[in-house]
């Protein structure tokens, strides 16, 4: 979190293209609530907690965290952006600070949005904690969606499996071959109860100096387990009231909070809500990891990898290379994908 990273010359050269661009348009009226340039002090490397309308809650390298207003020329600034920023000692208006610049991102969260198509919801997120538990009951499919998802943004994903104290010596055989079966595949698996605190201490190492966000399905137990670690998080994410001259409104962007233990977390219901919604079926079949040796060599460019001639998918899992579990899962992945396509092309069409 506070290692300095030196600028690189494109930011450098991006940030004086915006000081131009600010200088340019000195004459033009500004905004009332901008600060003046005289009052504000050197530029340094922030971090954006929080973001709510033409604000944004910056942490700089001390820890200081400064309500900051954005330069007009910043077009996208979410929560996990690292921000170059500059703050200020008039405090008269309740802002400190402001944006300047936004640093390139390494990776981003985004979901679909009514009116943008898609939405980013945060940035520069290290890694994806997929949460499953064994109650109300284990299922691959649902991991499948989540590995999907997580695959599709380039951000590592780790599989926790919750609740593990009502595991039942009933139902561990098949659940233990489940989890194996993506270690063989290559993904962390970790499990854990949040409850009896089994296997906590080994996920506290594992977000130690990382970004993370926690997903699932409602009721696997985030809360608790994110509790577990960070006792104050309910506390601290809270709504984020804001008052953009419409009127007072509370927004839940996302807030990236501080494990005690090290590491960070990024949460918010849009963050946890984070899913598999829509994907061509070739994006799906590349998200499938194992598979990524056998795509493109299949004997049709179209093919489905069910029963058509010449598939080298269905003829891996046919030698053992792809487990059955997975083969189906990603059957099962498409087709839910064409209902949802069908549903909303019936929609659309009615809607006219
Ligand atoms: N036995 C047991 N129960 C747990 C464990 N972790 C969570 N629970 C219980 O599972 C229920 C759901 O937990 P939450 O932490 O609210 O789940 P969540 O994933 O945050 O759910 P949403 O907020 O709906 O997304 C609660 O009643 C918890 O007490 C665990 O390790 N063992
Ligand atoms: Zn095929």
């Amino acid at each position: 979190m506070s290692k300095k990273k030196p600028l690189s010359q494109g930011q450098r050269r991006r940030m004086r293209a915006n000081q131009e661009k600010r200088l340019q348009r000195k004459d033009s009226g500004s905004n009332a609530s901008e600060l003046q340039d005289s009052s504000l002090g050197p530029e340094q490397l922030g971090t954006v907690i929080s973001r709510f309308g033409q604000h944004a809650d910056i942490e700089t390298e001390s820890g200081q965290v400064v309500r900051c207003n954005m330069r007009r020329n910043i077009q996208s600034l979410v929560t996990g952006d690292k921000v170059v920023v500059r703050l200020s000692q008039d405090t008269e208006t309740g802002i400190a600070g402001v944006v300047e610049a936004v640093h390139p991102r390494h990776s981003s969260l985004s979901r679909p949005d009514m009116y943008d198509g898609i939405k980013i919801i945060a940035a520069n997120i290290d890694q994806i904690l997929i949460v499953s538990s064994v109650v109300p009951s284990f299922t691959t499919q649902i991991i499948d969606r989540y590995l999907v998802a997580a695959e599709d943004t380039g951000i590592s994903p780790i599989i926790i499996l919750n609740k593990i104290d009502l595991l039942t010596d009933e139902e561990r055989p098949e659940v233990e071959a489940a989890l194996e079966r993506y270690k063989n595949i290559g993904y962390p698996v970790y499990q854990v109860s949040s409850k009896s605190g089994l296997g906590v201490d080994g996920i506290k190492e594992l977000l130690n100096e990382k970004v993370s966000v926690f997903v699932g399905q409602s009721g696997v137990g985030k809360s608790s387990l994110i509790n577990a670690m960070m006792p104050d998080a309910e506390l601290q994410i809270g709504d984020v009231s804001e008052n953009s001259g419409l009127g007072q409104h509370t927004t839940t962007t996302a807030k990236l909070l501080h494990f005690a233990s090290g590491g960070d977390l990024v949460d918010s219901p849009g963050v946890r809500e984070f899913a598999l919604w829509h994907l061509p079926a070739e994006r799906v079949g590349w998200c499938f990891i194992e598979f990524r040796d056998y795509l493109g060599t299949c004997k049709f460019r179209d093919c489905k990898h069910k029963n058509d001639p010449g598939c080298a998918i269905t003829a891996a899992f046919n030698d053992g290379k792809i487990a059955e579990d997975r083969y189906n899962n990603y059957h099962k992945i498409i087709a839910s994908l064409d209902e949802q396509r069908h549903a909303r092309h019936f929609r659309a069409s009615s809607d006219d």
